[in-house]
């Protein structure tokens, strides 16, 4: 890792031309192996973990397995105190699994406690409006279950693999967060394995039975990526839901109108999920939506989830590109994954022909890749080219500043579309960093995608991107790639709670701190 104040080469002067060479016909080629060798895989390895789910729910094992697969872990973390606690401690889901563009260093250096078994829904309960589950399961399965018994869960971040564990630990956000806020806040309470090896229930609200402090750590889980204790199950709001949503499509064609109207349907009620994209700095799409039952005889259906359909964020562009307001009726299912198909935008440079209606309708059914595979398959040339032009960033800043951020990032990235997803942040303790005492609206701006812009710097114009951020009191979703120093980083979030439960429950030398999980020098 260079300085904080190194100033980068031109990023091309430093690649021999043969790298280079390298680097473009692996990208440009790689359709070949992804098509050719990928897509068949993926539908191998879907299937077995289809089968595999089906077993396990029919037999209803998992809560029964649930109390020893714990007693796996109390007894990991036993063993590590009674061998005197000699390297910290991380879960041992492996790198190319999780959602981020990178690895995680830092795990060959920690004790790897196991937690993979964790992957089953364990119960529902209709009367409390709640679902228990473990902390590897997926949103993919969760919305699977649960939609067809007529529930949902309030927050469903999109793509199919994200796991409960990860969304908690780190955070979570969709269209819904306009009415419910992050994932986290959807959240009833969570069980975690402590450094001491002892099971603790941390809820928001306080039970007869249960100590106020671990009611703080409540508040203390999210966003601390597994450095105060283990998550081994999560209790979280469900809500009942209906087969549909009618879906409203409002193109914009100023930044003010766009900014305007996504603040103005953020704050109307009666909007279950808002969301936008911007096409270019004065050109976007804001989107409102809500559950419907049964669409009209005039409605226009639109199962955007059926293989043959376009990439959502193509079809979205071509209603801008008609200017016009258009409603139609999505199953539920297909709004939730909508941005799954094409990974957002990404799949797009990954496949280039895959919207082509010849390649969805005869081979559609099999995309996309899993992200995971993509990952543990890509070659280092292409890695070091992502890493040299590819912008893979999500930005939190308050509602009232987006005109601004969209400046900000078209000055420095110029990429599009962008992903504009309000929600609603309240005001509690935590790492988050809002103590106003009411609810403010926030946005994430979403930018995924190559930049062209000739002096684009990845470390330098991050660390503007990421000042931006803190000036107005946003924080970055910590997936991505983050050049703070550690100073920038606790200016950006609170650490008072967290501090304080990092020496309250032992985890300073249990955990490393989360600074050193998340910061570009901890992971490849
Ligand atoms: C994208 C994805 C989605 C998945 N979805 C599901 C799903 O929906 N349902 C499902 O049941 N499974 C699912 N799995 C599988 C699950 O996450 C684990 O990979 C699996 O349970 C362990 O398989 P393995 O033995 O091959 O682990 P490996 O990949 O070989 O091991 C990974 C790590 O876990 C450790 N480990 C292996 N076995 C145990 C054990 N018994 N106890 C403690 N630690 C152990 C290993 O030592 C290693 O550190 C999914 C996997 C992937 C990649
Ligand atoms: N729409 C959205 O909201 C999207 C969100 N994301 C981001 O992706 C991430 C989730 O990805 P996913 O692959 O599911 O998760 P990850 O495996 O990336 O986990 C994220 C963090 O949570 C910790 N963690 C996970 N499970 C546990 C657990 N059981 N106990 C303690 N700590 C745990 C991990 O710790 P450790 O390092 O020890 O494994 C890691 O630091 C989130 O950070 C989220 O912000 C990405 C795309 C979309
Ligand atoms: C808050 C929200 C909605 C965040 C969305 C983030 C996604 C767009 C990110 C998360 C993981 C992510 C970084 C990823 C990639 C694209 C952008 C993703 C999907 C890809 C698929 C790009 C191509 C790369 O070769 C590789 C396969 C490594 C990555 C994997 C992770």
């Amino acid at each position: 890792m260079g300085s904080e104040t190194q100033t980068q080469l031109p990023v091309t002067e430093k690649i021999p031309v043969i790298e280079r060479v390298l680097e473009y016909v692996l990208f440009k080629f790689r359709w070949v192996f992804v098509v050719f060798f990928l897509l068949p895989v993926n539908i191998v390895y879907e299937a077995y973990f289809s089968v595999r789910n089906w077993i396990v729910f029919k037999l209803n094992s998992a809560p029964k397995a649930h109390s020893r697969k714990v007693a796996v872990i109390q007894k990991q973390i036993a063993d590590w105190n009674k061998n005197g606690r000699t390297r910290k401690m991380c879960t041992a889901r492996p790198g190319w699994l999780t959602m981020s563009f990178r690895t995680p260093k830092y795990k060959q250096q920690l004790e790897q406690i196991k937690t993979n078994q964790l992957v089953d829904i364990l119960e529902i309960d209709k009367e409390n409006g709640t679902v228990r589950v473990e902390p590897m399961v997926s949103m993919g399965q969760l919305t699977k279950y649960l939609l067809p018994l007529g529930y949902t869960l309030p927050v469903v971040p999109e793509l199919d693999d994200l796991t409960v564990g990860g969304l908690i630990n780190g955070c979570g956000v969709e269209s819904s967060g306009r009415k419910y806020g992050l994932f986290q806040h959807t959240c009833v309470s969570y069980e975690v394995v402590m450094a001491d090896g002892s099971l603790v229930v941390a809820s928001k609200d306080k039970a007869a039975d249960q100590s106020a402090e671990n009611q703080a750590l409540f508040y203390g889980i999210p966003w601390s990526h597994g450095t105060l204790g283990f998550l081994v199950a999560a209790t979280i709001r469900i809500i009942p839901c209906k087969p549909y949503v009618q879906l409203s499509y409002v193109p914009c064609n100023s930044l003010e109108t766009l900014t305007k109207t996504l603040e103005a349907e953020s704050n109307n009620r009666e909007n279950e999920f808002v969301e936008g994209l911007a096409f270019s700095k004065s050109t976007g799409v804001v989107m409102r939506g809500k559950f419907s039952d049964n669409p009209p005889k005039n409605g226009v259906i639109n199962a955007i989830g059926r293989w043959y359909k376009p990439w959502f964020f193509t079809h979205v562009k071509a209603i801008l590109d008609r200017n016009e307001i258009v409603t139609e009726y999505i199953p539920l299912r297909d709004y939730y994954h909508r941005h799954s198909k094409s990974i957002f935008w990404e799949i797009q440079e990954i496949i280039p022909f895959g919207n082509n209606w010849a390649f969805r309708y005869f081979v559609g059914w099999a995309s996309p890749p899993k992200i995971s595979l993509l990952k543990l398959t890509m070659p280092k040339p292409i890695k070091n080219l992502y890493e040299r032009h590819h912008v893979l960033q999500d930005m939190l800043v308050p509602l009232s500043q987006l005109d601004q951020a969209i400046k900000v990032f078209d000055r420095e990235v110029e990429i599009y579309p962008v992903w504009l997803c309000p929600y609603n942040l309240p005001s509690a303790p935590g790492m988050l960093r809002q103590r106003s005492g009411r609810n403010i609206l926030y946005v994430d701006v979403g930018v995924y995608g190559t930049v062209t812009k000739p002096d684009y710097r990845p470390r330098e114009t991050t660390r503007r991107l990421e000042k931006f951020v803190r000036s107005v009191e946003g924080v970055q979703m910590l997936y991505a790639d983050t050049y703070m120093t550690r100073a920038e980083f606790w200016e950006m979030f609170d650490s008072s709670l967290y501090e304080w439960l990092r020496v309250k429950y032992g985890c300073k030398d249990a955990f490393p701190d989360v600074y050193d999980k998340v910061s570009k020098a901890a992971r490849d």
